[in-house]
């Protein structure tokens, strides 16, 4: 078994699951390596029904009280009955699993083990895992994996297919020169394959991990040093003049630009009138106000006669940033058109003849906008919105798009200078470090579960004085089926209890693009007061007439994570609010939420929240998820990544050339990272 053969050719994986994993990026061997665990489950003893605390896992030793009841709700089936031991009774339900009616049988005895959840005021066990005593007493104490999962697969399909992996694959082959590994302490890739996966204990965890992150960030840095090399400081085909309309729009605006933004227009300003080529990053805190600096460099490219891209990671952003566009620039003559996935096959085509004949100016548009279908006419700019999805790679091919245009991301992480400047080697950085003066602080409050009537009444009261609320669902991680479901019923009930004429809509990541824009659309002309979702509200939606953000399961989160949600509100003049609601009593959960509450700055957050999270401190909280690195963290892991940026220093061409045929493969991975031919 090699690393490139396609996954179908692991026993057990049949056509059906070959194309699930597929949805989950897993095509071939090597994929399935690659698909780290985002934590490990580690099972402690059984403890007794009546020390139930809502938020943990817990495993039970019980008995069925009375037989199985299953019921239908929309397209879900529900599991639930009840089960005692000698302290008390609990309640547990599953979903879509109507076997279990037949299979659990009264007066067995049974443990299960599952996350506790409060339901309707009753503590529930949801999704409850059912062992024997021996697959239970067998895991005691060990790291199990849990890996990210899609509809179809289970944590099972996966662990076992990886073990199959491990047992036939040779993987003794290293890539990485012995003195870097010797020089930085780290384990072979071997090693660190095989016990990210099935680690001996924690120990051995955090040696594999160390050795993964390390080649994570050690081939994005070679991959940005080479792309840093090769572009120098060049020639520009594309210089723009500052313009009047650039002037005018300043002056319609209905505030006055902060110093910080006018700094880096300015910044912006020189790069792109100096002959060179501009690759520049803005980066400044969630409302710190970037977009109006990247609208007016859009404008300034469209009187320059050339045409602009904003590109960035959702169709309900894009939309939003296209709607606004249409209505500044028309007029001053700018045209501007939408690209994205869901658009029909006709209006895609459409989309293409008009860009490329010139007949509109800027684009908007997600991905679909690198498509290579799209052709450019004088491409001048490019504006990427680098809410971590966007990577070297994408930003390399939308510049190969036009004749080297200018470029323009945007980012909302607030990374520390010296790990920004590794970060994004490539790229100049502007900084906007001061928000707009008509800014009030936003109020925040951590509360429990029993908080939420208090918290209805709130959002009722300042829907009532013209506001509007966004309620961020309990995060479910089997399933987004389930997730749905979450929203939709919470979303029911809301509407019991807050009066008939507040309306409130649903929003989640099983809608169709159309359904949520629609939401979207209608959230923003207030038609809709209260919008319930999951966090597909994503990073960038503007609604400054919203003050109110209640955040469920605030302890699943991470604090960076936290920070952008709560970034929703806060973006006009009004007061706004935080109501983070924590389903665990933990004081570490405590701790955390703590700091969130204290400050609404994201430098200051991502500083204390590493000083609370250790290096590899994976277990329960979602990773900010920050540059696609699969298990690297900027934050917690900056030491390695500053080792790793020292490390591929040291290699000169020949070094790379010399390790790119020990390892083949290493060099799609370097490209994986930069989009462009090294070798
Ligand atoms: N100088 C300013 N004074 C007052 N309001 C401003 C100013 N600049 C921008 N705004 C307004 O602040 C809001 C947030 O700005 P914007 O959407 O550009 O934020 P952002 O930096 O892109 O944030 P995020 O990272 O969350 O997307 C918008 O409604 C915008 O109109």
């Amino acid at each position: 078994m090699e690393g490139k053969d396609s996954i179908g050719v692991i026993k057990g994986i049949g056509e059906k699951t070959e194309k699930n994993l597929n949805k989950l990026d897993i095509y071939t061997i090597n994929d399935l390596l690659e698909h780290y665990p985002r934590g490990y489950d580690v099972y402690e003893g059984i403890i007794p029904i009546i020390t139930a605390k809502e938020g943990e896992i817990m495993a039970i030793e019980a008995s069925l009280e009375k037989s199985v009841q299953t019921k239908k709700v929309r397209n879900l089936t529900i599991v639930s009955c009840t089960v005692k031991d000698q302290s008390g009774f609990m309640n547990l339900t599953w979903f879509n699993m109507p076997f279990l009616k037949n299979s659990l049988k009264l007066g067995t005895h049974y443990i299960f083990r599952g996350r506790v959840v409060r339901k309707n005021g009753i503590l529930v066990i949801e999704q409850p895992a059912i062992l024997s005593k021996e697959e239970f007493y067998n895991r005691l104490n060990v790291l199990q994996p849990v890996y990210p999962l899609t509809a179809g697969i289970t944590n099972h399909t996966i662990s076992k297919a990886v073990k199959q992996v491990l047992a036939q694959i040779n993987l003794t082959e290293d890539y990485l020169p012995k003195q870097i590994r010797k020089n930085y302490n780290l384990v072979t890739y071997n090693q660190a394959i095989r016990e990210i996966h099935f680690p001996k204990d924690k120990e051995h965890m955090m040696k594999a991990r160390k050795r993964i992150i390390f080649d994570e960030f050690f081939l994005f840095t070679l991959a940005l040093n080479k792309l840093k090399e090769s572009k120098g400081k060049n020639q520009s085909n594309y210089i723009l003049k500052n313009t009047k309309e650039c002037e005018e729009l300043v002056k319609e605006l209905p505030y006055e630009l902060t110093n910080a933004q006018k700094k880096v227009w300015r910044e912006i300003q020189n790069d792109v009138g100096n002959g060179t080529i501009m690759n520049r990053l803005i980066q400044g805190d969630v409302g710190s106000g970037k977009t109006i600096v990247a609208v007016l460099a859009l404008l300034m490219a469209a009187k320059n006669g050339y045409q602009g891209t904003l590109m960035v990671p959702t169709e309900v952003l894009a939309r939003q940033h296209y709607e606004s566009l249409e209505e500044l620039f028309t007029s001053y003559g700018v045209k501007v058109c939408l690209l994205v996935g869901s658009m029909t096959i006709k209006e895609k085509r459409e989309a293409y003849e008009r860009i490329k004949s010139h007949k509109v100016d800027i684009i908007v548009g997600t991905h679909a906008l690198i498509q290579e279908k799209v052709e450019y006419d004088q491409l001048a700019l490019v504006i990427t919105d680098e809410q971590h999805r966007f990577g070297v790679r994408q930003r390399e091919a939308m510049a190969n798009k036009g004749l080297e245009p200018h470029i323009l991301v945007m980012s909302a992480t607030p990374i520390p200078r010296t790990l920004a400047i590794i970060l994004y080697g490539d790229l100049d950085i502007s900084i906007i470090d001061e928000l707009p003066s008509n800014r009030l602080s936003i109020k925040n409050c951590v509360v429990n579960s029993g908080y939420r009537p208090t918290a209805y009444k709130f959002i009722e009261k300042e829907v009532l004085a013209g506001r509007q609320a966004y309620v961020i669902c309990p995060m479910v991680e089997e399933s987004e089926m389930i997730e749905a479901e979450n929203v939709i019923e919470y979303t029911d009930k809301l509407k019991d209890t807050l009066p008939g004429s507040i309306n409130i809509e649903y929003l989640h990541g099983k809608m169709k693009a159309k359904e949520k824009n629609d939401i979207m659309d209608r959230f923003k002309k207030n038609e809709i007061q209260v919008l319930v979702s999951t966090t597909v509200i994503e990073v960038g939606v503007n609604v400054p007439n919203a003050t109110v953000i209640m955040i469920e399961n605030a302890e699943r989160f991470g604090l960076a994570g936290l920070h952008q949600l709560r970034g929703r509100v806060g973006r006009g003049k009004y007061q706004s609010y935080c109501i983070l609601v924590s389903g665990s009593d933990s004081k570490e959960t405590k701790e955390r939420l703590e700091i969130l509450n204290k400050s609404n700055d994201g430098f200051f957050i991502a500083s204390e929240d590493l000083k609370l999270r250790g290096p590899g401190d994976m277990f329960g909280v979602k990773q900010s998820g920050i540059m696609e690195f699969k298990l690297g963290d900027i934050y917690t892991d900056a030491t390695i990544l500053k080792n790793a940026n020292e490390a591929a220093k040291t290699m000169s061409e020949a070094d790379i050339a010399q390790i790119c045929k020990k390892q083949p493969n290493l060099g799609e991975k370097i490209m994986s990272y930069s989009g462009n031919t090294l070798l």
